[in-house]
C-alpha cells in the first residue's frame, strides 16, 4: 500500500513538473494549458501501472506539436479593400494516421485555441477506432457579415497557402466553427485548381455531389445523442419524456436536438452567440433549420414564428433553464462553476459535452461530484471525426454509401468509445468517470503506436 502510495506521488510530481514545462514553454496559452492539465489529472493511475510510458517520455512528446504552421491570408472585400487574416494549422501527432481535424473560421482563433483543440483531436480520434491522427487550423476571420462572394474570396486565398501542407495521406480537413459545406466547397474547389488533380480524400465535410458523405452533417450531434443515449442506458435511464437544454443552434447543435426528439425528449432551449430562447411546449426543430440553416438569422426571430416562446439576450442564461439533460453544443467554456451549480440545483441528471471543452475544470469537477452522469466532448462528439473517417473510406474507395449503412456505422462506432471508456473507468477505479476513461484509452492507443514507432 506504501509502495503504491509512494509511485502515485512520484507520478504526480511527474506531471506536475511537465504541466510547469507546458506552461512555460506555451506562455498565455490558457485554453491549451486547461486541456493539458485534464488529460494529465486522468493518467496518474495509467502511469503507474506502465511506467515504460514515462521512460519513453510519450507524454513530454505528445504536448509538443509534430508541426504548427501559421501563414498570412490576405483578401480582397466587396468594396476593393485589402484585408488580411492570419490562418493556422496544427499538425499535432501522426502516430496512428494523417492529421486528421477541422477548420474553425472565428475572430477568438489563436494560437492557443487550434492548439488546444488539436490537442483534444489526438485523444478523440484515438478513440473513434479508425486509423486518425490529430490536427486543427483556421483563422481569426470572422465569417458574420460578410457576403458570399468575400467568404469565397477568403477560402481561395486561405486554400492557396494551406494546399502546401495538405493531401489525403498527410493531412485532411474539415469543418468546425464557421467552416461548413459551403466553406469546405470552396476550398476544395481551390486546392483542385493548385493541385491539377481530383483528390477527393484531401478534406471531408463536402457536398453529397462531389465526394462528401451522407450522415456528415448530422454525425456529431446524432453521436452526441447516442453516446449520451448509452451512459443513460448503463444507468437505467433513458432520453424518453426528458426535458432537454442544448446550447447553440449550429451544426452540432441542430442535430443533436433532432436525434434527442426522435429518442422521445423535449427540447426546451437553445441559444446562439447574441442569446438564447424558452419554449416550454417544446423548440420547432424545423424552424430553427429555416432560421439558421436557409435564412442565416438571428434565433430571437424564432418568436415571432412561435409566440409561446420567449427570448433572453445573453447566452449564459440557458444553464438556469431547469432540465433533466444539458447537452453544451456551441463553444469552449461556454458552462462554468456557477452554471454547474444552477443545474445540479435545478435537478439536471446527465450533461453531454458536443462541443470541445464546452464545460470549465471547476464546472466538470461539480458536475462528478455530484454524481450527474456525465459525457466529454472527446468521446461524445467523436461521432462527427469518425463519419469524416468513413468519407475518406468511401472515396479512396471511389463508392457511396448509404444513408442507413453511415449511420449504423456510426451508432456502432459511438457504442464502442462508450463501452471501451466504461470500461477503462471500472479498470482504473474510477468507475463511471468517463472523463477518466476517454482520456485513458484515447491515450493508451497513441502511445503505444508511438513507442512502436521510435524516437521521431
Ligand atoms: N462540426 C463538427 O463536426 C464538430 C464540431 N465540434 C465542436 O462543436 C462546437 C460547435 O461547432 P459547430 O456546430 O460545428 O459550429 P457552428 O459554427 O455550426 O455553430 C456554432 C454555434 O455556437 C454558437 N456560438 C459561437 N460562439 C458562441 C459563444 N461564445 N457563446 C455562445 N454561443 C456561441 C453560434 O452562434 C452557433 O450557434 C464547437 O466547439 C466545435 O469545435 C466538435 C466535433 C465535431
Ligand atoms: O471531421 C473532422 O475531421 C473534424 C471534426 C472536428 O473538428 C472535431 O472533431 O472537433
Amino acid at each position: 500500500m506504501y509502495g503504491l502510495e509512494l509511485e502515485n506521488e512520484n507520478v504526480r510530481n511527474y506531471l506536475n513538473h511537465l504541466y510547469e514545462t507546458v506552461i512555460v514553454r506555451n506562455p498565455n496559452e490558457v485554453e491549451f494549458h486547461q486541456a493539458v492539465r485534464e488529460v494529465f489529472d486522468s493518467l496518474v493511475p495509467v502511469l503507474v501501472k506502465h511506467p515504460t510510458y514515462i521512460k519513453h517520455r510519450v507524454l513530454d512528446r505528445l504536448v509538443e506539436p509534430e508541426r504548427l504552421i501559421t501563414f498570412r491570408v490576405p483578401w480582397v472585400d466587396d468594396e476593393g479593400i485589402v484585408q488580411v487574416n492570419r490562418g493556422y494549422r496544427v499538425q499535432f501527432n501522426s502516430a496512428i494516421g494523417p492529421y486528421k481535424g477541422g477548420l474553425r473560421f472565428h475572430p477568438s482563433v489563436n494560437t492557443s485555441i487550434i492548439k488546444f483543440l488539436g490537442f483534444e483531436q489526438i485523444f478523440k480520434n484515438s478513440l473513434t477506432g479508425q486509423s486518425i491522427g490529430a490536427g486543427k487550423g483556421g483563422s481569426d476571420f470572422d465569417p458574420k457579415g460578410k457576403t458570399n462572394m468575400e467568404i469565397m474570396r477568403f477560402c481561395q486565398s486561405f486554400m492557396t497557402e494551406l494546399s502546401r501542407f495538405i493531401g489525403p495521406d498527410l493531412d485532411v480537413p474539415a469543418g468546425d466553427i464557421g467552416v461548413g459545406a459551403r466553406e469546405i466547397g470552396y476550398m476544395f474547389g481551390q486546392y483542385k485548381k493548385i493541385k491539377g488533380a481530383y483528390e477527393a480524400g484531401v478534406l471531408t465535410g463536402k457536398g453529397i455531389n462531389f465526394g462528401g458523405s451522407l450522415g456528415r452533417k448530422e454525425a456529431t450531434g446524432y453521436g452526441t445523442v447516442y453516446f449520451v443515449a448509452e451512459m443513460l442506458k448503463e444507468n437505467g435511464k433513458s432520453f424518453e419524456n426528458k426535458t432537454v437544454v442544448v446550447s447553440g443552434t449550429g451544426n452540432v447543435s441542430i442535430y443533436a436536438m433532432e436525434k434527442a426528439k426522435a429518442f422521445g425528449a423535449k427540447i426546451v432551449a437553445c441559444s446562439d452567440s447574441n442569446g438564447y430562447i424558452y419554449d416550454p411546449d417544446g423548440i420547432n426543430i424545423e424552424t430553427v433549420k429555416l432560421l439558421k440553416e436557409i435564412e442565416n438569422k438571428r434565433i430571437k426571430e424564432y418568436i415571432h414564428i412561435h409566440p409561446t416562446a420567449s427570448y433572453k439576450e445573453g447566452c449564459d442564461g440557458i444553464w438556469s433553464i431547469p432540465c433533466d439533460i444539458a447537452l453544451p453544443c456551441a463553444t469552449q467554456n461556454e458552462l462554468n462553476q456557477q452554471a454547474a451549480k444552477l443545474l445540479i440545483a435545478n435537478g439536471v441528471i446527465a450533461v453531454g459535452e458536443g462541443a470541445n471543452m464546452p464545460t470549465t475544470h471547476d464546472a466538470m469537477a461539480e458536475f462528478l461530484e455530484h454524481n450527474v452522469l456525465f459525457a466529454p466532448g472527446k468521446a461524445a462528439n467523436a461521432g462527427g471525426v469518425a463519419v469524416s473517417s468513413l468519407e475518406m473510406a468511401q472515396n479512396s474507395s471511389r463508392t457511396t454509401w448509404t444513408l442507413e449503412k453511415v449511420d449504423s456505422k456510426l451508432q456502432t462506432i459511438m457504442k464502442n468509445i462508450f463501452k471501451q471508456c466504461m470500461e477503462a473507468s471500472v479498470e482504473y477505479s474510477v468507475r463511471g468517470n468517463l472523463v477518466a476513461g476517454a482520456n485513458i484509452v484515447g491515450f493508451v492507443k497513441v502511445a503505444d503506436a508511438m513507442i512502436s514507432q521510435g524516437v521521431i
